[in-house]
């Protein structure tokens, strides 16, 4: 079996080519893959797959050509993921199977079809529209967080923190607890403290992450859009653009005048390779 290994900010995954979807994808050949010591290695795996041929992406193959067909390292299917969906872009462009059009590249996701432009050094991805819908808390041992649940297409809670904790020392071997009435299909919970000014940006901030799914990541897309959407909230802004800080390096989050929502950043392709999936199972 064919496979790329590529990251966004060291938000690291697997790709798998399969065009014409053939391939049996399993929850158990997924997390097999993920693992760090036994396999490849990565927080999560990456299908590459014509929509056309994909059952949850036919209906969009009229708009979209590929799938980004995306599972958590531990088998579990997610909606959308970010930083993917930009390596995702620059797969397709390094291998020649799409060219951008004048109005950039679109990929068909769980969370809908979504446009990416390519920049220098950067992917960028207009993302859906971040919905901020209720309050909540995360709980860490005796720490418990209060924060904002924010639906980027996938769910999250974007926990700022105060009173002098400070975000490096926080435990995120474990996942927080969080209220399952609020987030009935679990969570990515998104740890936030102020940065220092940066020129160029309305917000400078800095952000850990516990995905749902593959535990603490170097960073999470969709999680930094969240976090930009409350940060231009509390700011009493409507747009602009906020610089989020993530272990693996920064990804810029912007709300253009027209309202659209983009996330960028870097997207590297590091090795390709096969891979036995009997070897690793
Ligand atoms: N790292 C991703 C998000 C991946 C999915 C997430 N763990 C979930 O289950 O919703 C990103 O960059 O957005």
């Amino acid at each position: 079996m064919r496979f790329t290994k590529g990251h966004g900010t060291s938000n690291d995954f697997v790709l798998l080519p399969d065009p014409d979807g053939e391939l049996e994808l399993t929850p158990a050949l997924v997390a097999a893959l993920c693992d760090r010591r036994k396999g490849i290695g990565g927080d999560g795996v990456i299908r590459v797959v014509r929509s056309a041929k994909h059952p949850e992406a036919a209906g969009l193959a009229g708009e979209a050509e590929w799938f980004m067909d995306y599972h958590n390292s531990d088998g579990s299917i997610a909606e959308m993921c970010g930083n993917g969906l930009r390596v995702f872009v620059r797969y397709l462009l390094e291998k020649g199977l799409a060219t951008p059009g004048p109005s950039g590249l679109p990929v068909a996701t769980r969370a809908g079809v979504l446009v990416t432009v390519v920049g220098a050094g950067t992917i960028s991805a207009r993302m859906t529209t971040p919905r901020v819908y209720a309050g909540s808390t995360a709980t860490l041992g005796h720490l418990t967080v209060p924060g904002l649940a924010v639906d980027c297409g996938n769910p999250h809670l974007v926990c700022g923190l105060h009173d002098g904790v400070e975000l490096s020392a926080l435990d995120l071997t474990r996942a927080p607890s969080h209220d399952p009435k609020v987030f009935p299909a679990g969570v990515n919970v998104e740890f936030v403290e102020p940065a220092e000014p940066l020129a160029g940006v309305d917000r400078h901030v800095r952000m850990r992450v516990h995905e749902r799914g593959s535990g603490e990541t170097q960073s999470c897309g969709t999680g930094a859009l969240a976090v930009g959407a409350v940060a231009l909230r509390e700011a009493g802004l409507a747009t602009g653009s906020v610089a989020v800080d993530v272990l693996g390096g920064r990804v810029l989050v912007t709300c253009d005048a027209d309202g659209a929502w983009w996330l960028e950043g870097p997207a590297v392709l590091v090795a390709d390779g096969d891979v036995d999936p009997a070897a690793v199972l």
